[in-house]
């Protein structure tokens, strides 16, 4: 289990998270929505610890996440792998190496330096290549891919991570519709079969809506929503997201990537989610 307790974080005068508790289940697909500036990347990166809360306290299996320093807190960054809008790949490396480099955390520094790679660490990435069914890149530098392919490398790199979490900041914000179907593809698959938490930020409700169990919806810092897509009414999207300058809500259209749902027919008509279809 996975807790945020009272999680607050400020940046002078402005309370970027307000006072946020939540808990989430090992193996959950979690989407989190709001307007820019509604506090959801602050959240992401709070939780990767790559930003400190100002206070309240994180905690999974028992630890307080929110404390840990030094290798332990090293441990933790390797346990919840973190994907970003831009990829963060070394564009002039190889994808094989970018994709190696996921086991940074693993080793000591002076083969991280050295760039030394052991055969195994080899096969695994070339295997997390090939379950993102981009395998046939590894030699090209990850700089001439395409935006997809670049965040599937991404995806790639975390996995090598054996992550038990993967947070994806905006993971498809730069992509083009056919490619940001690829990736939230690819981002399910590894919850599915993988029992990998997934928690990601997204612009777009309608995706919030197709691939995540569970939706998390930020106004001004809190969570004004958290709850199944088919809780999520018109009401509660006007929450989160407030009403045009007519006072009417918003038009869920303007918050979609026309992202066709990919959820096989007999999910969708049953009500099932994905990952008890999966078990099915
Ligand atoms: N490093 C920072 N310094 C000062 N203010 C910040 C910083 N990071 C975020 N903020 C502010 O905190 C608030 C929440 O920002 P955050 O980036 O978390 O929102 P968001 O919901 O992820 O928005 P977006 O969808 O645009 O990325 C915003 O008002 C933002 O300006």
């Amino acid at each position: 289990m996975f807790a945020l307790k009272d999680v607050t974080r400020r940046f002078g005068n402005k309370l970027a998270v307000d006072a946020v508790t939540l808990e989430i289940s090992q193996g959950q697909m979690v989407g989190i929505i709001g307007r820019s500036g509604a506090g959801k990347s602050t959240l992401l990166r709070m939780i990767n610890r790559l930003q400190e809360p100002s206070s309240g306290s994180i905690h999974f299996a028992g630890v307080e996440v929110s404390g840990l320093r030094g290798r332990a807190l090293r441990n933790w960054q390797r346990d919840c792998a973190m994907i970003f809008q831009q990829f963060n790949l070394v564009p002039r490396l190889d994808v094989l190496t970018n994709v190696m480099l996921g086991r940074l955390n693993h080793r000591s520094t002076l083969l991280s330096l050295l760039s030394v790679f052991t055969r195994e660490e080899r096969i695994h990435a070339i295997a997390a290549l090939e379950r993102l069914g981009i395998e046939q890149t590894a030699l090209q530098p990850a700089g001439t891919l395409s935006g997809g392919q670049q965040q599937r490398v991404a995806i790639a790199r975390a996995l090598m991570q054996n992550p038990k979490m993967v947070l994806a900041d905006e993971p498809i914000a730069s992509l083009d519709p056919l490619n940001a179907k690829i990736v939230m593809d690819a981002l399910r698959d590894i919850n599915e079969r993988e029992g990998i938490t997934v928690i990601t930020n997204l612009h777009t409700l309608d995706t919030a809506r197709n691939y995540c169990e569970r939706i998390i919806g930020m106004a001004g810092g809190r969570v004004v929503f958290d709850g199944k897509p088919s809780e999520l009414t018109a009401e509660a999207v006007k929450e989160i997201y407030g009403t045009d300058k007519d006072g009417a809500g918003i038009d869920e259209t303007v918050t979609s990537t026309s992202l066709e749902s990919t959820r096989r027919p007999e999910i969708a008509s049953s009500g099932m989610t994905a990952k008890a279809a999966a078990m099915h």
